[in-house]
């Protein structure tokens, strides 16, 4: 298919920072002794939630005027005390503070929306409960959990990371804080780069961390070190903008990411020339130009990189051919069953979609107007408007304003960028 503008733009896009840096680097700083600062963190939904939430638990953040940068001056310990911490709809907040909270001494109750409510968390509890922690969980496996904190053993760590990786996140940055070094084996997680994030991470906060020869990680007592650290926009982010380059023809360039970076999800630059798109690569930014032709007829294995599927899959009836996605079960126990979220709404287009419980395939089409299910997840509002925009189609999103959770720019940078976007009304 042949979708090249007249005059093809070059465009610079304004992503915001990492949301999976700014938390973990919220709940480090939080936890190593003396002042963290955070350059250029993501201002969303999710990581204020998080910022108010290490807050209650003793930390203290300053941001600067404009907030260009958070300084955060931890404890040097888990938290002491009594506090109740609301995590919003932010599955970070709720996977990687309770292992944190459960390092220091005092009671912790940890709650959130009803969407957080529904999101698994029993893989967790049960890995702190094996660690020593107490726990106290009225509907088994879920939020609201209160944490009895007296300090964690530590040892050998096992945990069920089929649903996410996020469990095995915060356990392991609650492990410096820990009596005992722990071991845990991370082969069989799914979202593998947000572990690897979390261990270089925990390494530039002074963390001892090593790798053993059969792969297993071994993080040492010891706590961590302030630091300071310069936020990355955040890949996933990105995505949108890039898929809109690569089928509307423009050059999108994000400055700020390189090959260096620490996000995963920067392989959907995969995605992006499986289409057909260029992408070029380098010390200080990425560029993706698209080249008039949005090819199909691939199939990818998106399991390390899931927050991206949508993208790639509702970009995908305007290629040439079926794409296939697979390797993303996971994705089902988000802030929606993206699965059946993408499936309902590409249907809903028009266009067809074979799903299993694991993968989509997405056959071409051309879009018809139709009411999009956002289900209250971010994703699935950002992908639908690139799709809308690059196929001239009126794509109403049910819930356009939930992007808040992790870009609340959102609709007014794709309009920025390209002026045949419409910016939804605010209820
Ligand atoms: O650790 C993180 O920051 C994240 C891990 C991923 O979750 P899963 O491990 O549940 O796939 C990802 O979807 C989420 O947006 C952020
Ligand atoms: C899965 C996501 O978020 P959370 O951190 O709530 O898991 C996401 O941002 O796509």
């Amino acid at each position: 298919m042949t979708r090249q503008p007249s005059r093809p733009r070059p465009l610079t896009a304004r992503v915001p920072g990492s949301k999976s840096i700014t938390t973990r680097a919220l709940l480090l700083a939080a936890a190593a002794p003396g002042t963290s600062r955070l350059w250029a963190p993501l201002i969303s939904e999710d990581t204020l939630a998080f910022r108010e939430a290490v807050t209650g638990l003793g930390a203290r953040v300053a941001p600067s005027p404009g907030d260009q940068y958070w300084d955060v001056t931890g404890t040097g310990r888990g938290p002491v005390g009594t506090a109740r911490v609301w995590c919003a709809d932010a599955g970070t907040a709720a996977r990687f503070l309770p292992p944190y909270s459960a390092t220091g001494v005092g009671t912790f109750t940890f709650d959130g929306s009803a969407q957080l409510r529904a999101r698994p968390l029993g893989p967790l509890m049960r890995a702190m409960a094996g660690l020593g922690a107490g726990l106290d969980a009225p509907v088994p496996g879920r939020l609201p959990l209160t944490v009895r904190a007296g300090g964690l053993e530590g040892g050998e760590l096992t945990v069920d990371s089929s649903m996410s990786s996020q469990f095995l996140s915060g356990l392991l940055m609650a492990a410096p804080l820990m009596r005992q070094p722990v071991r845990a084996d991370l082969s069989d997680s799914v979202s593998r780069p947000y572990l690897d994030m979390t261990l270089s991470l925990m390494r530039r906060f002074g963390a001892d961390v090593k790798e053993t020869a059969g792969g297993v990680i071994e993080v040492r007592p010891g706590g961590y070190r302030a630091t300071a650290l310069v936020v990355e926009p955040d890949a996933s982010t990105a995505s949108y903008v890039f898929a809109a380059a690569a089928v509307t023809g423009h050059r999108v360039t994000v400055p700020g990411l390189c090959g260096r970076s620490v996000q995963g999800d920067l392989r959907f630059t995969e995605a992006l020339r499986a289409l057909g798109a260029e992408v070029e690569i380098t010390d200080s930014a990425v560029s993706v130009t698209g080249t008039g032709t949005v090819r199909g007829g691939f199939d990818l294995d998106m399991g390390d990189i899931s927050d991206t599927f949508m993208t790639l899959a509702a970009v995908a009836p305007l290629a040439d051919a079926p794409v296939t996605i697979r390797g993303v079960r996971h994705a089902r126990f988000k802030e929606s069953d993206r699965i059946a979220a993408v499936a309902q709404n590409l249907r809903a287009c028009g266009i067809r979609v074979d799903e299993t419980q694991d993968s989509v395939v997405v056959h071409p089409g051309t879009p018809r107007p139709a009411r999009i299910a956002c289900h209250r997840d971010h994703r699935i509002a950002m992908a639908f408007s690139v799709l809308g925009l690059a196929a001239r189609v009126p794509l109403t999103l049910d819930d356009p304003y939930c992007v808040t959770k992790t870009f609340p720019g959102f609709h007014g940078e794709m309009a920025r960028l390209f002026p045949d976007y419409t910016v939804p009304e605010r209820p």
